[in-house]
């Protein structure tokens, strides 16, 4: 059975003006009823909280500051979820609804009974309608847009598929609102430079991360084993297309297999205490060898870790390379930088010999 993510951004459910867009509404509901009724299980992450709401407090515009964002957003979560479970009720669909933050995809507990409740749902054919909790956000662990939080529960709940519906179909060279030249991209293996650098920001006054952070979001699906879709659902049908292989859109594929729940906290939710950099050996034995960091590939070290922290890799370039759990403090690698394992042997005692294990260990370019 096909187990879909579905994101709807603020500019697909309101307008510029704010206020939320029913009929629209309407129209997302039928197409994820007809995609539920091929047999898809569906969770769908939606934004449209803020927007839906600022013009009900008398704010003429978008808020920016953090509070008013917020109250609007209390406001607007409300008439969403009101609009949502009267458009999935005429089609005998139940919604609930789950709000969550950054901070709990990094605490164990929290996270997993979020994964238990929506495996509940699902199972009792209820429709999880998911959103950031942007009462209690606070600014610096913001999703801020809900790309990145979509990425995250189609890892979280290991799903077949990422859909991100936005306004454009799919991803272009570069914004095709400012660049009629550009081009449009049918298939991304692999996200590299080039990539994120034609992906641009919003272009409506109501969305908040643009292309840029859709492509960061499939990124991180694809990181997780999740094939990815960015594209247009207009017409009906469009995301059954979408679902099926042939939707307006570009398509991010993977070759890659879930990740454990251990490896998705490692990459994505962890906080790194410190940094090495690791010569190009070292680099390739990581990504394509499968192997450990030792100390001989070590080349610099950064910030004032203990064993049992998380650190980042980076190569000689600067490039963050992944993470893992290290076996060394920050001055004992110090120490050790460059040597063979029989020389850091008879230097220091450590009760294991890697950096950083290959089961402790993410790859993140
Ligand atoms: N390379 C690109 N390809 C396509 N769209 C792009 C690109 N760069 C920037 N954009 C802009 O990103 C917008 C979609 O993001 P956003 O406004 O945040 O929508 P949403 O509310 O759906 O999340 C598009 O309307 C487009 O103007
Ligand atoms: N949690 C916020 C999401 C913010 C937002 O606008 O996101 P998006 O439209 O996906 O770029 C809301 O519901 O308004």
């Amino acid at each position: 059975m096909q187990r879909i993510v579905i994101k709807i951004g603020s500019s697909s459910l309101t307008s510029d003006e704010g206020g939320l867009n029913r009929n629209k509404v309407h129209f997302f509901a039928n197409e994820i009823a007809s995609l539920a009724a091929t047999g898809s299980q569906v969770l769908l992450v939606t934004s449209g909280a803020v927007a839906a709401g600022f013009r009900e407090i008398g704010y003429t515009t978008r808020p920016k500051l953090l509070h008013e964002k917020q109250a609007a957003a209390a406001v607007g979560q409300a008439l969403l979820m009101r609009s949502y479970q009267e458009a999935f009720g005429s089609h005998g669909l139940g919604a609930a609804q789950i709000l969550l933050t950054r901070a709990d995809f990094s605490q164990r507990q929290r996270i997993q009974n979020a994964q238990m409740t929506i495996e509940e749902l699902l199972k009792q054919q209820i429709i999880p309608i998911i959103n950031e909790n942007d009462t209690v956000s606070v600014d610096e662990l913001k999703f801020g847009d809900n790309d990145t939080l979509s990425a995250l529960v189609a890892n979280l709940v290991k799903a077949s598929g990422l859909i991100i519906i936005t306004d454009t179909d799919g991803l272009y060279t570069a914004d095709p609102r400012s660049n009629p030249e550009a081009k449009r991209i049918e298939r991304v293996t692999q996200i590299d430079d080039e990539i994120l650098a034609g992906a641009g920001g919003s272009g409506s006054s109501v969305g908040t991360g643009g292309m840029r952070s859709k492509v960061e979001a499939a990124r991180i699906a694809m990181r997780g084993g999740v094939p990815a879709f960015v594209g247009r659902v207009l017409e009906p049908d469009d995301l059954l297309h979408a679902a099926q292989g042939h939707g307006r859109g570009t398509y991010f594929d993977t070759q890659l297999h879930s990740l454990s729940t251990k490896k998705q906290w490692l990459g994505f939710h962890s906080t790194p205490r410190g940094k090495v950099v690791v010569d190009d050996g070292a680099e390739h034995a990581l990504l394509s060898g499968g192997k450990s960091l030792l100390p001989v590939g070590v080349k610099d070290v950064e910030g004032d870790f203990h064993a049992g922290d998380v650190i980042e890799v980076h190569n000689l370039s600067g490039q963050l390379v992944g993470r893992g759990v290290v076996n060394y403090s920050a001055s004992q690698i110090r120490d050790v930088a460059g040597l063979n394992t029989d020389e850091v042997q008879k230097q220091i005692e450590v009760p294991r010999i890697e950096v950083i294990h290959r089961d402790e260990w993410i790859s993140l370019k």
